[in-house]
């Protein structure tokens, strides 16, 4: 049977049930039929593949990007091209290593065994990505997913609808619908995509919505990574290089318009150098993105808040923070027309403050003035792991106080966000921010089973098995005794 490709179907029209229940099915048989196949060569030509097809189609990821959102196309690259392409590099260098069986040794009780342990491919699996790193975070996980022999449905967000179409045009000129296929569409065509008993979930999105997978991969007892969200604190101590962390931290912050998982989301200053930090932070913004407002609009270097709804959101959190005290001490300005939100720093945050609670997602950066770090790491334990901590200060005990005495996904030290670009760490969060990691072996490990083979060469066991004489069931006292 010819299976639809949803590419070319059209993105606008959401596929039925029907159609999507068939590109699964299509999917499942193909991923049974090919199982064997899935060599090493095999994954690295699908690899390659996918690496040609990126570099064909860069300029239309650049034009996608900046239709969807006016990503600049340094950005683009830097952020959705290179993490794709490293992730492909990275894993075609060490996935020899990676499919290797690992041998166990044997311990007493099982001598005369011989086993190993296989990750072998999980099977069908579905990528669910946001729309704030759209080809990154759709595209990323696919590496992972080939890299491990599987077959993938990928749905990416409908927020960004020109990224979703490139993906879809790439996807469908790179491989087969029965190995990888994608389906566009909205939260309703994500629901009809959880229903189906897919062997593998990755799911990229907000904590709310993560739960929603959650639940759905339950009822198929299906195995998830979840890559979620939250509010990433920043803590800038006394002894900080003043300049090395405005530069880091309005990097982070402002960079994809804030709408970055793990962006600075606010951040405790120590009180001794709050002026000089927040002076540090203005002329950093306007370094960076221009002095006036005119400048901030006009730079090609700034991008753009998603759509309208989330305008009106953050917008919502600035209006909310100034009638409750908040003080906006650079920024602030507006254009509705736009979707544009001039980098703001707030001052003056109190606990009553919308922008103290939901994750900000936005360039926005609240700062909050601190004595007495202890009372910060109580507010951290307050709330939900983060997905990130960033830690500013040049004595290193400061940040170990801190890593010792909470939990986060990774922690920065006198940096921002690049901890997302090491091909050697996973990248994950913890409950609310994440469960699974993601990236190289790490990524790998996410689309595979430890599949156990162990064989009998001349073992005993059998020694130990019923019926229980007298004879049996001293062995087995001796066996409790000495193993035990
Ligand atoms: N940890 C990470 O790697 C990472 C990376 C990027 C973004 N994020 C997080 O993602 C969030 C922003 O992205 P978003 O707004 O696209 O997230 P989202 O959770 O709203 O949407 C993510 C995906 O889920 C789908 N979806 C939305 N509602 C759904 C529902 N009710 N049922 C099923 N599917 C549904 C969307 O169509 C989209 O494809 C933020 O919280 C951010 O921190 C995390």
């Amino acid at each position: 049977m010819k299976i639809a490709n949803l590419a070319e179907v059209g993105a606008t029209n959401a596929p039925t049930a029907d159609t999507i229940d068939s590109v699964f099915s299509a999917l499942q048989r193909a991923q049974l039929a090919r199982r064997a196949s899935f060599t090493l060569d095999v994954r690295i030509a699908q690899l390659n593949k996918l690496r040609d097809s990126l570099k064909r189609h860069e300029s239309n990821i650049i034009a996608a990007c900046a239709a969807d959102f006016k990503k600049p196309a340094p950005e683009v690259k830097l952020t959705e091209l290179l993490p794709v392409l490293q992730e492909i590099r990275h894993a075609k260098k060490h996935l020899r290593k990676w499919m290797r069986p690992k041998w166990a040794p044997a311990s007493i009780g099982v001598l005369g065994t011989k086993s190993h342990v296989r990750p072998e491919p999980k099977g069908v699996c579905l990528i669910i990505a946001p729309w704030n790193y759209p080809l990154n975070l759709a595209l990323g996980p696919l590496v992972s997913a080939l890299a491990a022999g599987n077959s993938v449905i990928i749905k990416p967000s409908e927020m960004t609808p020109h990224t979703s179409k490139v993906i879809a045009n790439i996807v469908a000129e790179t491989f087969p619908p029965d190995l990888v296929s994608v389906i566009e569409g909205d939260a309703a065509v994500s629901q009809k995509l959880l229903a189906l008993p897919f062997d593998h979930i990755f799911f990229t999105g907000s904590p709310a919505v993560g739960k929603v997978v959650m639940e759905a991969a339950a009822k198929n007892l299906c195995s998830v990574t979840l890559e979620l969200g939250g509010k990433s604190p920043t803590v800038v101590g006394p002894n900080a290089n003043i300049k090395k962390a405005a530069r880091n931290i309005v990097w982070g912050k402002f960079a994809n318009n804030g709408q970055t998982c793990i962006a600075p989301d606010h951040v405790f200053v120590h009180s001794n150098i709050a002026a000089q930090f927040n002076q540090a932070l203005q002329k950093e913004i306007g370094r960076v993105y221009g002095k006036t407002l005119e400048a901030q609009k006009s730079t090609a270097d700034y991008c753009r808040i998603v759509n309208r709804r989330h305008f009106q959101r953050i917008s919502n959190l600035i209006d909310d923070a100034k009638s409750k005290g908040a003080k906006i001490f650079e920024g602030g300005a507006i254009d509705t027309d736009q979707n544009f939100i001039a980098p703001t720093l707030i001052t003056n945050v109190s606990n009553d403050m919308d922008i103290t609670r939901e994750e900000l997602f936005g360039p926005i950066l609240p700062i909050i003035e601190y004595d007495d770090i202890d009372s910060v790491i109580e507010q951290i334990n307050d709330n939900p792991k983060p997905l990130a901590l960033y830690i500013f200060d040049e004595d290193k005990s400061f940040a170990k106080h801190i890593v010792e005495q909470t939990s986060s996904g990774a922690v920065g030290i006198n940096l921002t966000v690049v901890h997302f670009l090491h091909p050697n760490l996973p990248f994950g969060g913890v409950n609310h921010s994440g469960i699974g990691a993601a990236h190289g072996e790490y990524g790998f490990r996410s689309f595979s089973h430890d599949k156990v083979l162990m064989e009998d060469r001349h073992s005993l066991i059998h020694l130990l098995f019923p019926p229980y004489t007298g004879w049996v069931r001293q062995l087995i006292n001796a066996a409790v005794r000495i193993l035990g």
